[in-house]
């Protein structure tokens, strides 16, 4: 068996289909193999313009180019840039792999060279058929293996991504109580210690408007932090759409400030989480950031044909809620619920009672990431996955 063509290392294929799901889970385990395991990792991305939003240093014109010790190649149509097979090869939630990539993995399997491990990474479930599915191989025509790869809260799938130092990093942060300094780092004004500060990004809701009706008519001072996007869709009442939005603008309305933010780069994304109260977040990642966050969250589940979203939103409130005391947990599902269906007045009573609980909810949030985590993270269990085939 001749081996020449191979070189040890990982390929991961990225198609931004919209949002910024896609491109920022393989950027956050691009990131996390190469610096924890010192992987030499090639991700390839469709689109690189979306890559920049949350990536700010990023060129988009420049073909191959790295940061944190991954190399970034533009993945073009044909693709201009030459694939060597590695040892491991990651198509991202089912994207279609190049032709030329798979004519060369064929090649070398008909030729009896070693072919990479060929992993199809999915979508986050905390659904119970995961287990199931986790793993399982899906036989090519050509004769090659797939396999497909779940993340998920248990121990018998994938895992979750979440870096080795990150935890105790942001215990340090959320402890040296840095946020009023990072808000102001951020370009952000008037925000006093005792506010309430609530970060958001989500898709539209009919939802939001109620709450900021809301948050105007109450006596605590609220900040609404809001990178620019689509959240800012459903606050036409409160931000005229008419008119130039820019980071660093402020619209006050009675008691709520919105405050309206650039998009940063993760790092800074995740600190936004760990600084303010509660965190509305949406689709995969900022989801879970939220939970590594360690403070209450409202999740904004991307929305999917038949509501099936809904029931993906059920499993994991189910998971996290279980030994949560049953009046919280209750509100705090409604209140998720509801914001998912778009519902107004209805939500407000469940927001007050979230709030009221704000202590217990915080209390549960900082136990959760170890008991989510289980025995291990999603990179440390994959990098034992490629081993083990
Ligand atoms: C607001 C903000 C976000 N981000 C990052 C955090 C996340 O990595 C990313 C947002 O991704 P998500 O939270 O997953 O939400 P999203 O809605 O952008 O992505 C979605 O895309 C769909 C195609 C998927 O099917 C969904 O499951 C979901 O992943 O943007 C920053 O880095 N800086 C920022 O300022």
């Amino acid at each position: 068996m001749h081996n020449h063509t191979h070189t040890p290392h990982w390929d991961i294929f990225c198609a931004v289909v919209d949002n910024y799901g896609d491109i920022g889970v393989t950027w956050r385990l691009a990131k996390q193999l190469a610096k924890e395991y010192g992987l030499a990792v090639n991700l390839w991305v469709d689109d690189l313009a979306s890559f920049g939003h949350i990536l700010p240093a990023l060129d988009p014109k420049c073909p191959t180019q790295t940061f944190e010790g991954v190399c970034i190649k533009h993945w073009d149509l044909p693709l201009s840039q030459d694939y060597q097979p590695g040892e491991v090869l990651i198509e991202a939630f089912a994207c279609e792999l190049p032709p030329e990539v798979l004519c060369k993995i064929t090649k070398a399997h008909q030729a009896g060279d070693k072919v990479p491990v060929w992993l199809n990474l999915e979508y986050l479930s905390a659904e119970d058929w995961v287990e199931g599915c986790h793993g399982l191989p899906s036989l090519q025509r050509s004769g090659l293996k797939k396999q497909f790869y779940f993340p998920g809260f248990t121990d018998k799938t994938g895992g979750l991504i979440c870096e080795s130092d990150l935890l105790a990093t942001r215990q340090r942060w959320q402890e040296s109580e840095q946020r009023l300094n990072y808000f102001t780092q951020l370009g952000l004004s008037g925000i006093a210690a005792d506010d309430t500060v609530i970060s958001l990004f989500s898709y539209e809701t009919a939802s939001l408007e109620a709450l900021c009706q809301h948050w105007s008519q109450g006596k605590q001072q609220v900040h609404l932090l809001v990178p620019i996007g689509r959240s800012l869709n459903s606050l036409a009442t409160f931000i005229d759409p008419q008119q130039d939005l820019a980071p660093g603008q402020r619209f006050c309305h009675g008691k709520l400030a919105i405050h309206l933010l650039p998009m940063t780069d993760q790092q800074g994304y995740d600190r936004l989480l760990w600084s303010c109260d509660v965190n509305i977040v949406r689709g995969e990642d900022s989801f879970l950031r939220a939970q590594w966050a360690a403070k209450p969250f409202i999740w904004h589940i991307y929305p999917q044909e038949e509501d099936y979203h809904l029931i993906k939103l059920e499993a994991f409130m189910a998971l996290y809620c279980h030994n949560l005391a049953p009046e919280v947990a209750d509100a705090w599902k409604a209140l998720n619920i509801g914001f998912n269906q778009g519902s107004q007045e209805a939500l407000l009573p469940l927001w007050q009672q979230v709030i009221t609980a704000h202590a217990a909810l915080t209390q549960h949030a900082q136990k959760w990431p170890d008991e989510a985590i289980n025995d291990a993270d999603l990179a440390t269990r994959l990098v034992q996955f490629v081993k083990n085939s």
